[in-house]
Formats: structure tokens, sequence, C-alpha cells
């Protein structure tokens, strides 16, 4: 049987951290072995103790010191040098044979919409290690609620999902702190989504005419790609991650049909910049 991954995407401050610990204790009372994968080099203190963790490779800190580089500049030189040293991600791994990892990625969403080095690592996980991965995106629901917002999240999430390639599940987090009627009710629209039908209804009516045209490309350009949908999640409510993670069975056995990529299958940095 190969590996299976989940990776743990979506803004700062989405809940990543908090769906992987749920994940975690869910796996804990069925009796399924996971792990969380840190791949954030500026990660906090976590409930569960990572069992591999980019920061016993390289840390922001460090590298924000010794280079002088900003929090973002210090991310990406991060993850590149991850690229270059995969052979210690394979050792990491190495033991983790027919179980479930969670890799819970850093909130900076650069690194899943327009640069390269998180396609490779995700290559060099599907052609070398033999892992059949999906991809989870996190969004918090207050935020989406707010019509404009939830465009801009679902074109984020929809640009991870054209760049990973990867099977993927757009999760709705924080669902506890819609405590209105008015909103509670709104919610149910923002999970299956009518993009034209938002766009008319709501943001027309907030914005100068001069912007409605530009609103139905956009609308367009959601519904015409047809998959913009999210799961909600209650992170305290077991009923929902079991549901969620069904998902990602779902997909990752989807994902074990497939052809394996090629692990040279990779996208050259250079040509991108
Ligand atoms: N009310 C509520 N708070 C939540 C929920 N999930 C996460 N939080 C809180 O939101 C904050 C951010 O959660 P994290 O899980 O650290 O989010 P993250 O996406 O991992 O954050 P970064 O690693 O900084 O990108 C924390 O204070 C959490 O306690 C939720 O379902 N409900």
């Amino acid at each position: 049987m190969s590996r299976v991954g989940v990776l743990v995407l979506g803004p700062a401050g989405a809940g990543k951290s908090t769906f992987c610990n749920s994940i975690i204790s869910h796996m804990q009372t069925i009796g399924r072995r996971a792990h969380i994968v840190n791949l954030d080099p500026a990660a906090e203190p976590n409930q569960y103790e990572f069992t591999i963790d980019i920061r016993d490779l390289i840390s922001l800190d460090d590298v924000m010191e010794e280079l002088d580089l900003g929090p973002n500049g210090g991310l990406i030189y991060c993850f590149e040098y991850l690229l270059k040293n995969l052979d210690w991600l394979d050792e990491e791994i190495g033991d983790y044979n027919d179980e479930f990892l969670i890799f819970d990625c850093p909130g900076q969403i650069e690194l899943y919409t327009h640069i390269p080095v998180l396609p490779n690592i995700v290559r060099h996980l599907q052609g070398q290690l033999n892992f059949n991965l999906c991809a989870t995106y996190l969004l918090e629901a207050p935020f989406v609620v707010d019509t404009s917002k939830f465009f801009s999240g679902a074109l984020s999430a929809m640009s991870a999902m054209i760049l990973l390639e990867l099977p993927h599940i757009n999760v709705l987090s924080k669902l506890d702190l819609i405590k209105d009627d008015y909103n509670k009710k709104r919610l149910k629209r923002f999970l299956n989504p009518d993009a034209m039908l938002l766009s008319t209804e709501t943001i027309d009516k907030e914005m100068n005419p001069r912007f409605h045209h530009l609103n139905e490309c956009i609308a367009n350009l959601v519904d015409d790609f047809g998959m913009v949908q999210f799961l909600p999640l209650e992170s305290k409510n077991p009923d929902s991650i079991m549901t969620i993670l069904s998902y990602i069975d779902d997909v990752t056995q989807w994902a074990e049909t497939q052809e394996p990529k090629e692990p040279d299958d990779q996208i050259d940095i250079e040509d991108m910049e």
C-alpha cells in the first residue's frame, strides 16, 4: 500500500494547525496511525508534537538573522533550501510506511499560488516517495460571508488547485464564529456557491456600476471553473472531522488509481521567474 498524505493549506490564521490537531485527535480515537509533518519554518509550539519538523533542517529565525532577510523572503529561502535538501525529507519520512501524514503548511499563500516550490515538493512526494496526496484549503467562515472576500478566497483556492494539480478539498473553518442568524443563513450560499448570483445580488449592489463588468468577469471565471465548493469544518465536532476525512480517503484512493508522476517532472524555478 502507498503512503497517504494531506496538505493543509490556507491563509495565515485560517485554522490549519487546529485542523491538523483535530485530525490527529480523531485518528487516535479510531486507532489509526497519523503524524504531523510541520513545513512551517516559523511554527509555534503545537498541541501535538510534530513527528517531522522542517525546523530541524532550517528555521526562519536563523535565516532572517544570518541572511538579513524579512519574513517573506526568509520563508522562500527556507523552502528553496528544503528543495535542495530533499534527501533530508526522504530520510525523515523513510520509516513511515502505510501511515497517514498531515503536512501543516505556512500561511503565506504565495507559496501555493505562484511560486513553484511547493509543487516541486509535491512532485517529489508523489514520484520518489510514493505518496497519494490531496490538498485541503482552509478559509475562515467569517471572512467568506463577506461576498467580495469570498471571491478573493475562492480565487486563491483555485490558484492553489491549479498550481499543485492535486485532488483538492476546500474547507470553511471557524463556523462557530458565525453567531447571528442572518449570516448563519447566508453561510449555506457559500458552501455550494452560485458565483453569478452572488455577484449580481450582492457585490454589484455595494459597488460603483463601473465595476460591474469586472465583477461579472470574475464571477464567470469562478462559475466556469465549476469546482469551488466548501465543506464545513467544526473543529470540535468529531462528525465534522469524520466527514472531511472520508472525503480525503475517497480522493486519495482515487489518486492511487492514477499514473504516478515522473520524479523529474519538476517545474524550473528560473523558468517561472
Ligand atoms: N473560534 C474558533 N477559533 C479557531 C478555530 N480554529 C482555529 N481557531 C483559532 O484561530 C487561531 C489561528 O489558528 P491556527 O490553527 O493556529 O491557524 P493557522 O492557519 O495554523 O495559522 P498560521 O500557522 O499562523 O498560518 C488560533 O487562535 C486558534 O485557536 C475554530 O474552529 N473556531
